[in-house]
């Protein structure tokens, strides 16, 4: 695993846990009543679980300068999430330092003394902080900096949406001056003159400053924009279209948009019993009780933070924002946010025909066809990746489950179809497929939802892993076909299928 897919993990990981974190949180206060909500914070906890557990990066010995795999504007949302990686350790703190030369991973600075700081948020907490961007760095108040050797600067910067502040990475520094100076409390302070390294990408801030300030506009003003509204009324968020890649662009999508699922004329559908749901009296509180959480292994797939819904983590069984297609040079249209998304959000459903899979002949080269292979995925068969433990029990006790044969049902977006038709595949995508039994408890009919996997800033684009086993598509003669891939991941697959 390379040293960004190690720390996308980590991220990942901790995020699942500050889920887990604040649903059981909510819990303990929904029992308790009267309680005071989240007494625990749930970020500290998931910090916690991941030191006790031994999941963090570069920690407990720690690496002076750059990190493995956080290259400069890295973008974090929370403090404990750079204590995770090993970027900064001290998250109450603006300045981290290695207390001893034993903990200091790195021989040439052994003989250094210690305490040797070794990274830097300026956060604008200090009254005294200055940052005035290049040459000059910010103010600091113990005497732990040191010439020659170089300090990650990391600059938090406040954002409007549904997030605090973003911490940009902003490079490495040097320590080229330093003096005393009373400050504004009226208590003598250390302050450091810090210049940034030569050789390295340029400043990072832009990109926070553009998704701060400019990034609703910019939907508003969408440059090339082609189409006002793609689902033409029907979607509560208006879903714009842009298109600055073709000369003149290409307006046409040759679609219908659909928001839900519609069954397509040849299907008849199995009979379905339709579930009535659980008995809880407004929300769901207690998992022993509530009849949905018995059918996800006696815990609720959703946690709620500050009013909304989140998956806890993938599961095997269980649309609100700003998005936009948009032209790509060789993808033809993809999908992005201009909000960000965080990790654990559902993002869209995926709609259009439902169909049977037999018989489809007639579909071959058809690119918009989804599988509902919801127990497949269950099961790990054919290529797909098990998500273990998680099985619910009911479902993983019924043996006489044909799975062997493949999706017996897919959803097919060629004709008819909503936004998430028009998402990507990526070979490290930043969504994943959720499958949904509400009204029913048909696996073979479940609807199937994407969800991010990770911390979307706003305006990347939207992809998710389409699962094709390679050499499994052929032509109508029978001929194995072959896609190339464009994902532009670091770990490409160079081939779609
Ligand atoms: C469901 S569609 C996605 C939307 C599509 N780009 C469009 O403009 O309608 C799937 C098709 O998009 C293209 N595609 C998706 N991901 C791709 C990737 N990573 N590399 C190359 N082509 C991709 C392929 O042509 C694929 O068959």
């Amino acid at each position: 695993m390379s040293p960004n897919q190690m720390v996308r993990k980590t991220i990942k990981l901790y995020y699942e846990y500050l889920r887990q974190s604040v649903q059981s949180e909510n819990e303990r206060c929904k029992k308790n009543k009267g309680e005071k909500r989240m007494v625990r914070r749930p970020d500290l906890q998931a910090m916690s679980i991941m030191i006790d557990g031994k999941h963090c990066l570069n920690y407990p010995i720690r690496r002076i300068g750059d990190l493995p795999g956080i290259d400069v504007g890295h973008q974090f949302y929370k403090r404990t999430e750079m204590v995770v990686v090993g970027k900064h350790y001290r998250w109450m703190h603006g300045i981290d330092y290695i207390p001893s030369s034993a903990e200091c991973e790195m021989e040439e600075y052994k003989s250094c003394t210690f305490p040797l700081a070794v990274s830097v948020v300026l956060a604008g907490k200090y009254k005294d902080n200055l940052d005035m961007l290049e040459p000059r760095g910010g103010c600091v108040f113990r005497i732990i900096l040191k010439k020659n050797v170089p300090v990650r600067l990391i600059r938090g910067c406040k954002y409007k949406g549904k997030i605090d502040t973003v911490f940009t990475y902003d490079g490495l520094y040097m320590v080229t001056g330093h003096w005393s100076e009373e400050g504004k409390a009226g208590f003598l302070g250390f302050k450091y003159e810090l210049k940034r390294m030569e050789g390295q990408p340029k400043l990072n801030t832009n990109p926070v400053l553009f998704v701060r300030e400019h990034a609703s506009r910019y939907m508003v003003e969408l440059t090339g924009k082609v189409c006002d509204d793609i689902s033409g009324g029907q979607e509560k968020i208006r879903i714009r279209a842009s298109n600055v890649v073709d000369d003149p662009p290409v307006p046409h999508m040759g679609f219908t948009y659909c928001k839900s699922v519609q069954v397509h004329g040849d299907v008849r559908l199995p009979a379905i019993e339709t579930t009535a749901g659980c008995n809880c009296k407004g929300a769901c509180v207690d998992p022993d009780i509530c009849a949905c959480a018995k059918l996800n292994n006696n815990e609720f797939p959703y946690v709620d933070i500050d009013g909304k819904g989140y998956l806890v983590r993938a599961k095997n069984v269980v649309y609100v924002y700003q998005l936009e297609v948009f032209r790509t040079p060789n993808k033809r249209w993809a999908v992005r946010s201009s909000e960000f998304i965080p990790s654990g959000a559902p993002v869209c459903e995926y709609t259009g025909l439902l169909r049977r899979t037999n018989g489809m002949g007639n579909l071959i080269g058809n690119e918009y066809i989804l599988e509902i292979d919801c127990l497949e995925t269950m099961k790990g068969l054919g290529g797909r990746k098990s998500r273990e433990r998680i099985v619910p029990t009911h479902l993983d006790q019924n043996e006489d489950m044909e799975v062997e044969s493949g999706a017996e049902f897919c959803i097919d977006a060629g004709t008819m179809g909503g936004v998430a038709r028009f998402i990507n595949h990526s070979c490290e995508p930043n969504l994943f497929v959720q499958c949904v039994l509400s009204s029913h408890h048909d696996l073979k009919l479940a609807r199937v939802v994407l969800v991010a996997s990770d911390n979307i800033p706003p305006l990347q684009e939207l992809t998710y892993d389409y699962g094709y086993v390679l050499d499994s598509v052929v032509d109508a003669n029978g001929n194995i076909k072959k896609m190339a891939c464009y994902c532009g991941a670091e770990n490409c697959r160079k081939r779609l299928y």
